[in-house]
């Protein structure tokens, strides 16, 4: 049973992404399954009598981490001296761009190639994501994503913990003040799964640097653009298209 992506939800096979758009390999070795907003309908569901109970999982998990994240922001907006509600009155939060990512990466593809990744270099799009593992080891990140050579370091998982990303349209909001965060996972030896939940900004939100972040020490580095036009950029370009 294999519902192939379509609008961004259902099943990406294995090699189809290619998260480091410089990378001149066949693509990533993950398997993945995603599945968006949750009002438009476009979501592609497995039989109920398939998998019992699985839309109703991941319908309560979509709403719970959409919760905590509209929580989560709310704090980002109150250090940057923003009022509270600042991404829901900047229309970001009408009808999010949320995507969870159930994620597979074989154990026993023994590739000899040291440029295939499970998941190549890259930062999230949006502006923040969380992420839960498995346990089984794979992720670094990259502090320095400017300098070279650059230095990696394992992401430890902790139980009961997610792991939070800020994503790169928070970057563009912020100026640079909220750097997003330079990820990648390593090809595992054994079988790894973890769930990743992306948040974009609604489809007609406009991310423009905040007047705060932007003085003549720090110009502007990213002029406004769309959610949606944003997104769907960084989206053609990790399928290729
Ligand atoms: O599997 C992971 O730990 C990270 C996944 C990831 O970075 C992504 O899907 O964007
Ligand atoms: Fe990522």
């Amino acid at each position: 049973m294999k519902l192939v992506r379509k609008n961004h939800r259902g099943y990406t096979a294995l090699y189809a992404e290619k998260l480091d758009t410089t990378l001149t390999t066949e693509g990533d070795s993950k398997e993945s399954f995603y599945i968006g907003p949750l009002a438009d309908d476009l979501n592609q569901w497995p039989l109920e009598e398939d998998l019992p109970s699985w839309r109703s999982t991941m319908e309560t998990y979509h709403q719970k981490l959409l919760s905590a994240v509209t929580k989560l922001l709310s704090l980002i907006a109150l250090s940057l001296k923003l009022e509270e509600d600042f991404f829901e009155k900047v229309g970001a939060l009408i009808e999010p761009l949320a995507f969870i990512r159930l994620l597979h990466y074989p154990g026993d593809l023994n590739s000899s190639s040291e440029e295939i990744f499970g998941a190549s270099a890259h930062s999230d799009y949006g502006m923040v994501t969380l992420l839960v593992t498995d346990g089984v080891p794979g992720l670094q990140i990259c502090r320095e994503k400017s300098k070279q050579p650059q230095v990696w370091e394992d992401v430890p998982s902790m139980s009961g913990a997610f792991i939070v990303n800020i994503g790169d349209m928070m970057e563009r909001w912020t100026n640079g003040l909220f750097r997003s965060t330079l990820h990648r996972v390593l090809q595992p030896r054994q079988d790894r799964y973890s769930v990743a939940f992306f948040t974009n900004p609604s489809k007609d939100c406009t991310v423009e640097c905040l007047e705060s972040c932007c003085t003549e020490s720090c110009p502007l580095r990213f002029p406004p653009i769309k959610a949606i036009d944003y997104l769907e950029e960084r989206l053609r370009l990790t399928y290729g298209l």
